[in-house]
């Protein structure tokens, strides 16, 4: 059983995301009962440290950092918006003679922090801190420094709230804090130290020690929340939440502002000093949900858990401890005013639990039934799409309708209507207050079949062509033919035979290729600095959609756009009314004709339809064509170098033709062979990354 927390259950129903690959992050906010997705950030820890004045300020500024780039990620890549979004980052920082001590007062209706902060030390804070260790020297050197000594662990929290506004923007409150333990180490031999280095435990943690693992052997005491030093404050963290969402008396969420110690500082009523918390250092929530603190001593041991070695996984009754199967015991911070008290260590219930009755089985239940379910939801939005459910809410005179008329102006029954409605709404693709419908920010923003990132056309092409390629998918494995071949028939060539020979189709698939060159066109654009270059020739340009996105960007760069005669005698249809002169049109075949001269190759979205021997054809072309000194653009979803992602790319696979999907450096050898070096690799995390390679 977990013990829901009162703070916890007020997040039931949001889409709270945790920005954070660490299995110990989640392993802490999953014990607590939160439901939460992970969307590990891609933001790299490279904030200048002597910008800082404390490691604080670092750890708060770099969580803050990974928690916006993945809410502000979620929205294009993953299509939906979330409520809150967590973002964590521990450092430790190595005895630093420095006293930090806040003094909360209440005054005209705001809450201020005075932080005095005297700081002794003579190192740059940059020389303090100590992250993952880069091998085993490193982890040596950092360890050495903390053998015998106190240090501090300090986690800075970032708590985004990401409100859709009317305007189809979406607003970022942000809430942070951090939390500071001291660690005492005992003397360690070298002989230990080495015995711990080459465990390989501390490679990829800051401070290159695990407090929770083997490492714990390595510290005398501990002088905080034990969690934190973990990688996650829970107790300030649920304190946080507290305030945020069942504040005492007025507190309103819209004006939640970040101070500079990280507090909400005008929706934070007044608060009496935590005396009771010695290593305190944020705001005191001495309201905040009867949390109470997180235990201030904890020296946790083996035998004072109560765990024996080599007992079998289980799960707590109480959820006061944990012990995994080889011993080892994890304080764990529960926050129920019912609970017991936190710091004593009463009797310990176990239970044996089946997988699915675990917090981390119910995850993995939620994801199966995501999967299965799958086909369904990309099946309630092709046809609200197809039947124009989102362009007609839109063109209703107060942009809401009840399902009756939604049902008239589709010209589909009532009954029908109404569940597709609902399913929508539950896919967060309208709203509904009372009867009435809405676009939702998301739908407004991708969905109206006029808006200027409207992904519409895709989502045709979905349904029109991939949905019946993939209803073969069984065969095609089995048989190891292509999906293609199975539903439309052999075709000796994939645009003329299969999507030009028809004119619907061939419109369908060029308003396909244009949404996504509008949505993903100015990311790739903008990938690298073209200044230097004057001609730009995009090859299988389509619609010429993205060659339009270059000429915007580089206001120095002509752009021929180069399609096969059946795609160019349409392309006008999607000229923007603006158009830009700089921009031509040349019809041709890249395999057999000869290629406009250019400094400038893109190829976006062509490479992964063709098989090598054929790319080869193409870049020898390239090569030939090339001026002096100039590169080529490849523009793709990269894979993994491992292959194991993303799966947005390993699924496209599966209904390509002749081609395959590529990683950068296999793109990057394919070039090389033409003499083009790989000067930059870009992940746009937009829908296509893409990679700089010059002449040699
Ligand atoms: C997947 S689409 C990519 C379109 C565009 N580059 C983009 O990113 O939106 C492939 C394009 O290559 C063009 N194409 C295919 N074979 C070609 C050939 N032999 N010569 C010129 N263009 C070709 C197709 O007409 C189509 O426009």
């Amino acid at each position: 059983m977990v013990l829901m927390n009162p703070v916890i259950s007020k997040l039931t129903g949001k889409l709270v995301v945790l920005a954070s690959a660490s299995p110990r992050r989640l392993e802490i906010l999953t014990n607590v009962g939160l439901r939460f997705e992970v969307v590990p950030s891609w933001f790299k820890e490279t904030l200048d440290k002597r910008l800082f004045k404390t490691p604080h300020e670092y750890a708060v500024e770099t969580a803050k950092q990974k928690a916006l780039e993945v809410a502000k990620r979620m929205p294009f890549k993953h299509l939906k918006t979330p409520d809150i979004v967590i973002g964590a980052d521990t450092v430790v920082v190595s005895k630093a003679s420095y006293i930090n001590v806040f003094y909360p007062s209440y005054h005209s209706g705001y809450y201020f922090l005075y932080t005095v902060l005297v700081v002794f030390f003579s190192q740059t804070v940059d020389g303090l801190i100590l992250e993952k260790p880069v091998d085993k020297q490193d982890a040596y050197r950092m360890l050495s420094r903390l053998s015998g000594k106190e240090h501090s662990v300090f986690t800075g929290v970032a708590i985004i709230l990401c409100h859709e506004k009317e305007d189809e923007e979406i607003d970022y409150q942000v809430i942070d804090f951090y939390e500071e333990t001291k660690v005492k180490f005992a003397d360690l031999s070298d002989d230990l130290l080495w015995e711990y280095i080459n465990s390989g435990e501390p490679m990829d943690k800051a401070g290159g020690y695990g407090i929770q693992a083997l490492g714990g052997m390595l510290v005398e005491y501990v002088h905080g929340d034990f969690l934190n030093v973990v990688g996650f404050p829970l107790n300030q963290f649920c304190k946080k939440l507290g305030l945020i969402f069942s504040p005492p008396g007025s507190l309103t969420h819209n004006s939640t502002q970040t101070s500079p110690q990280g507090s909400p500082v005008d929706t934070v009523p007044p608060a009496e000093p935590a005396a009771s918390s010695p290593t305190h250092n944020g705001p005191p929530d001495s309201q905040g949900q009867n949390i109470p603190s997180a235990s201030t001593a904890h020296n946790v041991k083996q035998e004072e858990s109560g765990c024996g070695e080599g007992e079998v996984p289980w799960t707590l009754v109480n959820n006061l401890s944990k012990c995994s199967a080889n011993g080892e015991a994890e304080p764990q911070g529960i926050s129920d005013p019912a609970a017991p008290d936190l710091t004593s260590r009463g009797t310990i219930q176990m239970q044996n639990v089946r997988e699915h009755e675990t917090e981390d089985g119910k995850e993995k239940l939620s994801k199966m039934i995501e999967l299965m379910d799958g086909f369904k939801a990309s099946k309630v939005l092709f046809t609200a799409s197809k039947l124009r459910v989102f362009d007609v809410l839109r063109s209703s005179k107060k942009g809401e309708l009840q399902a009756e008329d939604v049902a008239q102006e589709i010209k589909a029954s009532i009954k029908g209507t109404e569940r597709l409605l609902e399913a929508c709404v539950s896919l967060g693709l309208l709203q509904r207050t009372g009867k009435e419908y809405t676009n939702t920010a998301m739908s407004r923003h991708f969905l109206l079949s006029d808006g200027p990132l409207s992904l519409q056309g895709y989502i045709q092409h979905c349904n029109e062509l991939v949905w019946p390629l993939f209803t073969h998918l069984e065969t095609a494995v089995r048989e190891g033919t292509n999906q293609h071949e199975k539903a439309f028939g052999k075709t000796s060539n994939l645009f003329q035979d299969a999507y030009y020979s028809r004119h619907e189709v061939k419109l369908r698939f060029m308003k396909a290729m244009h949404s996504i060159a509008k949505v993903s066109g100015r990311d790739v654009a903008t990938a690298f600095d073209l200044s230097k270059y004057k001609t730009a020739c995009d090859l299988g340009g389509c619609t010429g959609a993205m060659a339009y996105e270059f000429a915007k960007a580089h206001p120095g760069l002509s752009v021929t756009m180069f399609d096969l005669p059946e795609v160019i005698e349409m392309s006008s249809h999607f000229r923007p009314h603006d158009a830009d002169d700089r921009v031509s049109f040349v019809a041709g075949d890249f395999f057999k004709d000869e290629l406009p001269k250019a400094d400038v190759y893109i190829l976006a979205r062509i490479l992964h339809d063709w098989s090598d021997e054929k790319v080869h054809i193409l870049l020898s072309k390239i090569a030939k064509a090339c001026n002096p000194g100039c590169c080529v653009l490849v523009s793709e979803i990269f894979l993994d170098e491992d292959r194991k992602g993303p799966s947005r790319g390993l699924l496209q696979a599966l209904s390509l033709t002749e081609g395959r999907q590529r990683s950068a450096s296999e793109y990057s050898l394919l070039l090389k062979s033409h003499g083009f070096t790989a000067a930059q690799v870009k992940h746009t995390h937009n829908l296509l990354d893409a990679i700089l390679c010059v002449t040699e």
